[in-house]
């Protein structure tokens, strides 16, 4: 049995109880969350519809993201995000830059603030940059005149609570009690609001202390509202926050799996849609992420897993890191592998030519493009002096010359001389000797894109490079097109 001493903030030695949603706890009435981002930004736009007593604020210091959140036009595109946020935006749901006074209003805090990989410095290149979870740790710290429940929502690497917990007790008033939970986001872009709406599980991790528990059942009645009991599992914060690394590290190396797989069925005449589905029907397998690709993109696949690998350089633990650093490594091979193939197709040329890029985003229904594998491909047909062409249907024009020249003006000189944006795909097509597709976008398939046409406007021979492994290979072949697809035998097709 645990033992809860409610004169003593701490339980030595004691085991988690089972019960512990239904101990006693402070009722949550307003929310603060620290930064309006693709985390933030639609998490707290489900909490708030799901409880329209708790009065919620989403702050952050980037002024424009905050206009686009109080506009028709929000400033990310996710499908159902926009009806989630009319629900209940100026009713309880508000945005705002006025960060100090949500923090001072709310007895509950997410910091889901960015968290990017380290550019400078020790760890450079692999650790997590907790800069932003510091300021705001900082912000309050400062602030904070009543008790909060301050949750991780950020993914941080494992021990960040305790930081946290050292920043706010060293900067606080007096008499002010913090708890700190860790809360991982599982979400994925594209299909947030379904993910938020019907969660595999919500993760709480707290303090083994009567305190932490009881916080703990303060953010479970919140999810409650909406997700089943038994999804909302609590550990410790340690476990809760490795879970989050863990869980991103093993998506990817699934992915790592089937696209090193992907290479061998292209030399050999197999079809990796057909492994993956063979192997996905071992329920110890399972079918899904198993969808082979130009490699995987997303803002934290590969920074979570260099996280993984510097924290196990860190514990002294080398064979480890190498492990999980070759998820990473895979990914880029399949990137440059792709790229190779269409430079070889094309009679190792490129100058003189045109490559319409089909999708810019790192996956579909997103406008995301961090880690696009889209960017590397440009990247590497533009320093072939390619013309590359490029049309996504959501992705902002500004986001494609920021990913392509990183706003730097002697860059963008360069690049705009060998790439355009364009409004469609048969316009991108008109004049192109080979169609790239890098992002699975609907209107991209030969059910919904007229390839016909398409063939029609372009230089013979005809190329397509499907990475995303989308298109019917009957039906572009019969118009005349030559077809490479990822992780697809040559037989039948060209060599
Ligand atoms: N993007 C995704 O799909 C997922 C991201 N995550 C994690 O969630 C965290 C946030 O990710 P995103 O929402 O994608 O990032 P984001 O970059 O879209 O949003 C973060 C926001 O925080 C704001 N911010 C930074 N410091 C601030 C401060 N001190 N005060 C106020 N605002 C501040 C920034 O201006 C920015 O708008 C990261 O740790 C990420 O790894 C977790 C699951 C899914
Ligand atoms: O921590 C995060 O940021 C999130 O990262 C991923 O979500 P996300 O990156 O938004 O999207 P995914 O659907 O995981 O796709 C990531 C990349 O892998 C690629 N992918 C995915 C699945 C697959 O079978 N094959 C494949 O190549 C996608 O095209 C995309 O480029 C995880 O799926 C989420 O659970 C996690 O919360």
């Amino acid at each position: 049995m645990t033992r809860l001493d409610s004169t003593s903030s701490l339980i030595s030695n004691s085991t988690r109880p089972e019960d512990i949603l239904n101990l006693p706890h402070r009722k949550v009435n307003s929310i603060c969350c620290i930064g309006a981002g693709y985390v933030g930004g639609p998490t707290c736009a489900v909490i708030a519809a799901a409880n329209p007593h708790i009065n919620v604020q989403i702050v952050d210091v980037n002024q424009s993201r905050i206009d686009a959140w109080n506009s028709d036009v929000l400033p990310i595109y996710e499908p159902g995000l926009a009806e989630t946020v009319a629900k209940s935006r100026n009713r309880n749901l508000f945005f705002s830059t006025n960060v100090s006074q949500a923090i001072e209003e709310a007895d509950l805090i997410f910091v889901s603030v960015n968290t990017p990989t380290k550019k400078s410095g020790m760890g450079r290149g692999f650790a997590a940059d907790l800069g932003y979870v510091e300021a705001a740790t900082r912000q309050i710290a400062k602030i904070a005149k009543s008790d909060k429940i301050v949750v991780e929502k950020s993914t941080v690497p494992c021990r960040t609570a305790q930081s946290i917990r050292l920043i706010l007790e060293a900067n606080s008033r007096s008499g002010v009690h913090f708890d700190i939970l860790s809360n991982p986001e599982f979400l994925a872009e594209g299909t947030a609001i379904q993910d938020l709406m019907h969660p595999d599980r919500v993760l709480i991790g707290s303090q083994d202390t009567v305190a932490g528990f009881s916080a703990c059942a303060s953010l479970a009645e919140v999810y409650s509202a909406w997700v089943p009991r038994d999804k909302i599992i609590t550990m410790n914060v340690w476990s809760s926050e490795l879970s989050k690394l863990a869980a991103n590290a093993m998506l990817a190396q699934r992915i790592s799996s089937i696209n090193a797989l992907s290479a061998i069925c292209e030399a050999t005449g197999a079809d990796v849609d057909e492994v993956a589905h063979a192997v996905g029907l071992d329920s110890r397998i399972g079918p899904k992420f198993l969808k082979s690709s130009v490699g995987f993109g997303g803002s934290c696949f590969r920074k979570d897993i260099l996280n993984l690998v510097y924290l196990s350089e860190s514990l002294n633990l080398p064979e480890v890191a190498a492990y999980w650093r070759q998820v990473v490594e895979m990914n880029e091979y399949q990137k440059f592998r792709f790229a190779r193939k269409v430079l070889h197709s094309l009679f190792d040329t490129m100058s003189n030519k045109r490559i319409a890029v089909f999708g810019f985003a790192f996956k579909k229904d997103t406008g995301d493009t961090r880690e696009s594998a889209a960017i590397t491909l440009v990247q590497s047909f533009a320093e072939e002096m390619a013309s590359v062409a490029i049309y996504d249907p959501k992705v902002e024009e500004r986001q494609v010359w920021l990913e392509l020249t990183s706003n730097d003006t002697d860059i963008e000189a360069k690049v705009k001389e060998r790439v355009t944006i364009c409004n469609s795909a048969l316009e991108a097509a008109g004049g192109a000797d080979a169609i790239v597709i890098a992002t699975e976008w609907d209107e991209f398939k030969d059910t919904n894109l007229n390839y016909a046409d398409v063939y029609r406007v372009m230089n013979k021979p005809a190329f397509i490079f499907d990475g995303r492994s989308i298109l019917n290979a009957g039906v572009i072949t019969d118009i005349g097109f030559k077809l490479h697809t990822i992780g697809k035998g040559t037989e039948g097709r060209f060599e």
